[in-house]
């Protein structure tokens, strides 16, 4: 099979690179500065293992793809969605199957809108990598490694099957469910209280454990988001116990945790604010559905964005 990946930033660089260390056929999807790169230093991903992958890799942009793909794995943030599905569509041929890693749930309407819904799969992993100065992807202690695939239907298929071979080859253990959207939604559940908790008080996990008020505002966020999620008809599922370790994850005093969302904020980074805490605060005005918390963080978002400036 022919792997395109596009974006070779941390989730991207990370399962290319153990795609080639099993024997997968991949190509890198990349804009100008990311190829120079490539091209001069190959990838370089440390793992929380201590080792250090450096591999020589296809690297192509934009309008220089030679054919169509088996598959591709979509490894932009959700604020490039437009332009990533633009750059990937010639890859694209009947055939072709789109994996999606991206946080959130929005982006799954939006693919099946623009390829059809019968190429895009539903994904999602927790390896918690990131991005260096110096192009290397560094994978974190959070051993937290998680990643699911699975078809949109629900139906078992051979080429879920293949991509989880093709993955596992290389070191990722990947789980085929036959309920990848209820996953998806467990995990923005957690992903969206992480962010507002962090994102509301812009502060690592230590410091909010520190805080006086520090654990009921945790709880009053999680309490919202159960509510909302619920009441959109996707309740948190018992058996993963996320509310109780989203407060254990902000109740340890020296933790340096934060999530992507904060460090995109420490980093004047722009946020994936609108597509996971935007989206879920307009779910919840659809449904009519009282959502505080996260319309603050939703607004502290887009003030973070406008002062800013608001480019990339
Ligand atoms: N990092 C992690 O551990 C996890 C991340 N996620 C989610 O995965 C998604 C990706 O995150 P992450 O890998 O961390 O983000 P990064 O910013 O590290 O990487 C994104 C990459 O996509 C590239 N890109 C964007 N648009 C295009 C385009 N049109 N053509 C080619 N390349 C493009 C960027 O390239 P350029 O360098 O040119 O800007 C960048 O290198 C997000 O939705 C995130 O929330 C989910 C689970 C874990
Ligand atoms: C690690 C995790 C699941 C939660 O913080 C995440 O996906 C993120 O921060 O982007």
């Amino acid at each position: 099979m022919r792997y395109l990946v596009l974006g070779a930033g941390a989730l991207g660089g990370y399962f290319g690179s153990m795609l080639i260390r099993g024997g997968a056929d991949v190509t890198f999807l990349v804009r100008p500065a990311r190829a120079t790169q490539l091209r001069r230093d190959g990838l370089i991903v440390k793992t929380q293992d201590g080792d250090e992958l450096r591999t020589q890799v296809k690297v192509v942009q934009r309008g220089q793809l030679d054919g169509s793909y088996d598959v591709v794995l979509l490894c932009c943030k959700a604020y490039d969605l437009d332009p990533a599905m633009d750059a990937i569509a010639p890859a694209m041929s009947s055939g072709s199957a789109i994996v999606p890693l991206l946080n959130g749930v929005r982006h799954i309407d939006v693919l099946k809108e623009k390829f059809g819904p019968e190429r895009v799969l539903g994904g999602l992993t927790i390896i918690n990598a990131a991005l260096m100065a110096d192009g290397s992807i560094q994978q974190s202690q959070l051993r937290i490694n998680l990643t699911a695939i699975g078809e949109l239907d629900g139906r078992l298929s051979s080429r879920c099957t293949a991509i989880k071979t093709a993955l596992e080859a290389g070191g990722i253990p990947v789980q085929i469910s036959e309920s990848i959207l209820v996953l998806m939604w467990e995990k923005f559940f957690g992903f969206t209280c992480n962010a507002a908790i962090a994102s509301l008080t812009r502060s690592r996990a230590g410091a909010i454990a520190q805080a006086a008020e520090g654990a009921s505002f945790v709880s009053a966020v999680i309490d919202e988001c159960t509510r909302v999620v619920t009441a959109l008809g996707h309740p948190p599922l018992p058996a993963f116990n996320s509310a109780a370790q989203i407060s254990g994850l902000f109740s340890q005093a020296s933790s340096t945790y934060g999530p992507s969302m904060l460090i995109d904020m420490e980093d004047g980074r722009p946020t994936e604010g609108e597509h996971t805490i935007g989206d879920l605060v307009e779910r919840a005005a659809q449904a009519s559905v009282s959502a505080p918390l996260l319309t603050a963080a939703r607004c502290n978002l887009q003030t973070y964005e406008i002062n800013r400036g608001g480019s990339k």
